[in-house]
């Protein structure tokens, strides 16, 4: 199996973008298509997604979309500054918008408290707070929010990278969601051969020409 850090999954996803022309979002929604099948459409009461405003972020978006037209009961906490979002993230954010996503950004202690009240075993946590972009120790309220998922009941599914683990050795950068299911996407990362929850590797559309420019 083949295995790659953060940066070497960036430059793949760079070249299959730049240089064969398969447009990130594509991308986006291939990863979407992908992991939504692993989210059991019965048997949760609510459907919880925690997004980055990342491209992790947007894929966890993408990902609420289709909960919402399966008019499943799907609640959307931002844990981060919009204004700094990604192309990617923005598109599935608008159309969240327009079509009545329930999205709240977690800015404040009150906003926690709306973020635990719908943490129990009847949810299912969608993780898409960071993936391959985590740049440095894990602070301030995206902390507390991680803790508020590590310390409830619900079940977490993790985008690509359970959040705050590096993608490269598997440490922990100040604290990381103890994700049941992880979904990486493309190909594995090597911070996650030891992980003792469930990972599953997931294509998303990244032709061979792209990993073999980048690995060789
Ligand atoms: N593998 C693929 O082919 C694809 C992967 N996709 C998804 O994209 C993410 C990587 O997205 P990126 O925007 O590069 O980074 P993240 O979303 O992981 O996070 C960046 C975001 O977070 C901020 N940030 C980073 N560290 C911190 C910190 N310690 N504290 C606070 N904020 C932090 C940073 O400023 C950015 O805003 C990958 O994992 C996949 O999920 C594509 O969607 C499809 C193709
Ligand atoms: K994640």
């Amino acid at each position: 199996m083949i295995t790659v850090t953060a940066e070497q999954m960036r430059n793949i996803d760079k070249y299959a973008i730049e240089k064969i022309g398969i447009p990130s979002i594509v991308l986006m929604e291939n990863a979407k298509n992908a992991m939504i099948n692993y989210i059991p459409l019965d048997g949760y009461e609510k459907y919880i997604i925690v997004a980055g405003v990342g491209n992790n972020g947007g894929d966890a978006l993408a990902m609420a979309r289709d909960l919402i037209l399966e008019e499943k009961e799907t609640y959307i906490y931002i844990a981060g500054n919009l204004e700094k979002a990604s192309k990617d993230f923005k598109i599935n954010y608008n159309i969240l918008k327009n079509i009545g996503g329930n999205i709240i950004v977690l800015e404040n202690k009150d906003d926690l408290l709306k973020l635990k009240e719908n943490l129990g075993e009847d949810s299912i946590v969608i993780d898409g707070i960071f993936g391959t972009g985590l740049n440095s120790g894990i602070r301030g309220i995206i902390f507390e929010i991680i803790d508020l998922l590590n310390s409830s009941n619900a079940f977490i599914f993790s985008i690509d990278i359970p959040s705050g683990l590096d993608a490269d050795t598997g440490a922990i950068h100040g604290t990381s969601v103890n994700a049941d299911l992880v979904v990486t996407l493309g190909l594995m990362k090597k911070g996650l051969l030891n992980y003792e929850g469930e990972v599953m590797v997931e294509k998303i559309g990244i032709p061979k020409q792209a990993v073999e420019a980048v690995l060789g």
